[in-house]
């Protein structure tokens, strides 16, 4: 388990991370998510040591990482898969971190065939394209079979093929009890892999709740429809009942009526529909609405669904 009480990091006096108090638990994938300049790997960053709080604290089961004798066997982590010697060859580099933490030199080729670089062992890492170095990355994780695991990105530079391995890497942690933190800005590949979510924006939480409670949380199943006539029609729409949003140009997002019903009250109003669908409830709609006040950098107007 993770343990964040009034987590704090001051940069000059910006507040990267604010008060941020959760519990990350064990048997489940917790996602993390929140947008750009969130606090995201800062907060990941204090959890191993690498940042140093100003207020508060981050504990993995119940210690400070400061206080571990062999860290890598109680956390492991992804930050920041280019973090390694160039000239070292992915053997060598899990070598040295083995040896530092008393684990077992057996147990390097072992994450090495885990993460499918067996047959490159012995090439340097300055070589490695951006996916092999995420893969390394992982071995380094796993290499102490912590009961903990935070991964940063992980799927940054991975092919489909990758995508698919870390989800089940990632769920099958979880199954045998360990605790999986993991950021990413993939919505849709986080509704397939976490259990749990952690939302904050600007260093803040603004959500910790199971995923099926987000989602539900979010706008919900809506039907999308376009119209030149889109003015017309949300009158129509909204007489009958339905919520109607403008969602840009001659879109429409309609909630509490059936995309049958829409397109009948379409036909009777004698309004043009060039499209007409219904929208599933997603984590990425929910996410947008979570954060919509919290975003740092990003288009403001017209974009809202
Ligand atoms: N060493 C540093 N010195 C000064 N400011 C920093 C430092 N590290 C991070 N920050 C700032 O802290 C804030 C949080 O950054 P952080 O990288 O933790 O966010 P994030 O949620 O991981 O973002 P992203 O999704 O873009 O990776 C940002 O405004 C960033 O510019």
């Amino acid at each position: 388990m993770i343990t964040l009480r009034g987590l704090t990091k001051r940069f000059g006096d910006r507040a990267a991370v604010d008060g941020l108090s959760l519990e990350v638990a064990a048997g489940k994938v917790t996602g993390f998510l929140g947008p750009n300049g969130a606090g995201k790997s800062t907060t990941m960053r204090m959890v191993v040591g690498l940042d140093r709080p100003s207020a508060g604290e981050a504990l993995v089961g119940g210690r400070r990482y400061g206080e571990m004798r062999h860290p890598l066997r109680e956390v492991g982590a992804l930050l920041d898969a280019g973090a390694v010697h160039p000239g070292r060859s992915a053997r060598a580099h899990l070598l040295a971190m083995a040896r530092s933490n008393g684990i077992a030199r057996g147990r390097v080729e072992e994450v090495l065939a885990m993460v499918g670089l067996e047959a490159v062992t012995g090439r340097r890492a300055g070589t490695f394209s951006l996916g092999m170095r995420q893969r390394l990355g992982i071995a380094g994780a796993l290499l102490g079979d912590p009961g903990v695991l935070m991964f940063d990105e992980p799927v940054n530079g991975l092919d489909p093929d990758g995508v698919v391995w870390v989800r089940r890497l990632m769920r099958s942690l979880a199954a045998q009890g360990r605790t999986v933190f993991v950021s990413s800005h993939l919505m849709s590949e986080m509704q397939l892999t976490a259990d749990h979510l952690a939302v904050i924006g600007k260093g803040r939480l603004l959500a910790d709740a199971p995923m099926a409670e987000v989602i539900a949380a979010g706008p919900g199943n809506a039907v999308r429809v376009r119209s030149p006539r889109a003015q017309v029609l949300a009158g129509r729409l909204a007489a009958a009942g339905g919520q109607v949003r403008h969602a840009g140009g001659e879109e429409l997002r309609v909630a509490g009526l059936a995309v049958e019903r829409v397109g009948l009250i379409a036909f009777e109003a004698g309004v043009p529909v060039l499209e007409l669908g219904a929208v599933q409830a997603s984590l990425e709609e929910a996410y947008m609405e979570l954060t919509g006040a919290s975003v740092e950098y990003g288009a403001t107007a017209g974009t809202g669904v």
